[in-house]
């Protein structure tokens, strides 16, 4: 190992968006390393392999390289460590402090030249969209944020999201973005960056998405934001109704079902769909079945509605009607959608970061995507709940009113804006809320502990178990 390859397998623990924290790492190799900007400061962009139980996964980090003592103290906590030359004179030839460079705005203005040229034809190759002329000169930040990739914002202008855990071919995020350019209700995508990866199965090398530009929605307030205001000013008067509270977001709720219908709709036109037969149903169920012993697996707090999950997979995979598939978008809840002074815009196409990217371009059924954002509403219901103590009977009635009223809200705009009716189809509906929320318990466990009793005790209620706050 060398001695980079040891700072990394320190830092990489700390990173919000490195997937398999808490797990010790085996080994961790430098498996690319590309020269973006030669010289100090300097920038390159890697692609790392991280081995841990078994499995190898992928990650990038653009790498800045400064002399050591020059590095001021707004990167200081960028700083990955210091390396020494190699002895062997290859590389460095002096001691250089090495960080993460999205931080520094120095060697990110880079990036956005490069876009804005459509350069290189290389290892690394820089794209800006047919029709889009990428402004530059604009100094970037990061976002702030719990995050599974990392992104910086140009000056209010782009969006740069860095994609942090690498599978070999398109990101769907710039798949699908690309496919909906024209649609009031995403962020025009304006460019990317890419390279080539070689597959485990046959080394073969596939073109990858390693970021992607997008427009920055200036007037942008996070649908999780509105949602969790609207549900403190019911907390506030907990006996009060949704409608009558302050902050009613049922009206939100409805226009976002319209939005989302009117992006399943555009997504239809432009990219495959088919129809599931009673084989390839049943294999969707036998994938949410899998996902559901390897969880109970993880969270054995889960083992007492395996029963019930299970049977509702089962009642879905004998459902006797035809279900039309089509790309979705995969991980949909309150956080990836931004309500502009526009109306509602949908972000983040790039489905369910754990999940590998074969698997999330699968087809899939839109109310898989319903089914998400309802989730997510009871999410927003019930997260200011954790650690309350005393008597919370007042509380939990109102969450409980809060998640009704805007689910109902939701499926009817959806159902309005020309989406399927989701309360005609309870058995798809239930199955992927269920999928989702076993989904959930893997995710909280490994991310956020303190969480996990939000999509626990929503299954606890979704499977009868006790008092049913949703649905
Ligand atoms: N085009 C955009 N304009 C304004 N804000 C955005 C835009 N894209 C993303 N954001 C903000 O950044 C956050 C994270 O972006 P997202 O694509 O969801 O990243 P991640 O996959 O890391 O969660 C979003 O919740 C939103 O608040
Ligand atoms: O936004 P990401 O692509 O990183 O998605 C992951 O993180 C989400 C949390 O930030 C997680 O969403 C879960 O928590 C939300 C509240 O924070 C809630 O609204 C969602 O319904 C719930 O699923 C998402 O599952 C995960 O993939």
């Amino acid at each position: 190992m060398t001695r980079l390859e040891e700072l990394l397998t320190d830092w990489f623990p700390l990173q919000r968006w490195f997937a398999g924290k808490g797990v010790p790492i085996d080994a961790l190799r430098v498996e690319t390393e590309h020269v973006l900007i030669a010289g100090e400061p300097g920038l390159r962009v890697l692609v790392v392999a991280v081995d841990q139980r078994g499995t190898t996964d992928r990650y990038q980090v653009l790498l800045g390289l400064r002399p050591e003592g020059s590095l001021g103290d707004e990167l200081a906590h960028a700083v990955i460590g210091v390396c020494e030359p190699a002895p062997d004179g290859a590389g460095l030839t002096s001691a250089a402090v090495v960080y993460d460079a999205v931080h520094d705005p120095e060697l990110t203005a880079h990036l956005l030249d490069q876009i804005s040229a459509g350069a290189g034809d290389g290892p690394v190759r820089f794209r800006s969209m047919p029709g889009s002329r990428v402004r530059t000169g604009l100094r970037s930040l990061v976002l702030t944020g719990e995050q599974s990739n990392t992104t910086l914002v140009y000056g209010e202008e782009y969006i740069l999201k860095v994609f942090r855990r690498l599978w070999p071919g398109p990101n769907p995020d710039l798949e699908l973005t690309s496919a909906l350019a024209d649609s009031v209700y995403a962020a025009r995508p304006h460019g990317w960056i890419e390279t080539d990866l070689r597959t485990s199965a046959d080394g073969t090398a596939v073109s990858t998405t390693l970021a992607m530009l997008q427009e920055y929605l200036r007037s942008a307030t996070d649908g999780w934001v509105l949602a969790a205001t609207s549900v403190r000013d019911l907390y506030a008067s907990p006996e009060t109704t949704p409608s009558d509270a302050g902050g009613d977001f049922a009206g939100e709720a409805q226009r976002l079902g319209a939005a989302t219908a009117a992006v399943h709709r555009d997504l239809a036109r432009a990219l495959p769909t088919d129809v599931l037969t009673p084989r390839t149903r049943a294999e969707m169920a036998d994938g949410m079945v899998a996902r559901l012993h390897t969880a109970v697996a993880e969270v054995p707090d889960l083992a007492p509605y395996a029963v019930a999950l299970r049977a509702a997979f089962e009642a879905f995979a004998a459902l006797d009607a035809e279900l039309p598939v089509q790309r979705v978008h995969g991980d949909f809840h309150l956080g990836q959608v931004v309500r502009t002074d526009t109306g509602w815009v949908l972000l983040d196409f790039e489905g369910e970061p754990a999940v590998p990217v074969h698997e999330r371009q699968k087809l899939s059924s839109p109310l898989r995507d319903v089914a998400g954002m309802l989730r997510s509403f009871d999410y927003a219901a019930r997260h200011q709940l954790i650690g309350h103590t005393g008597d919370t009977t007042d509380l939990t009635e109102a969450a409980r009113a809060w998640a009704q009223r805007n689910r109902e809200a939701f499926c009817e705009g959806y159902a309005s804006g020309g989406g399927t009716d989701p309360e005609k189809h309870q058995v798809v509906l239930r199955a992927f809320e269920y999928d989702k929320a076993v989904y959930e318990v893997m995710y909280e466990t490994r991310h956020r502990p303190g969480w996990v009793g939000i999509p626990l005790d929503s299954i606890a209620a979704l499977t009868g178990q006790t008092i049913p706050l949703s649905g």
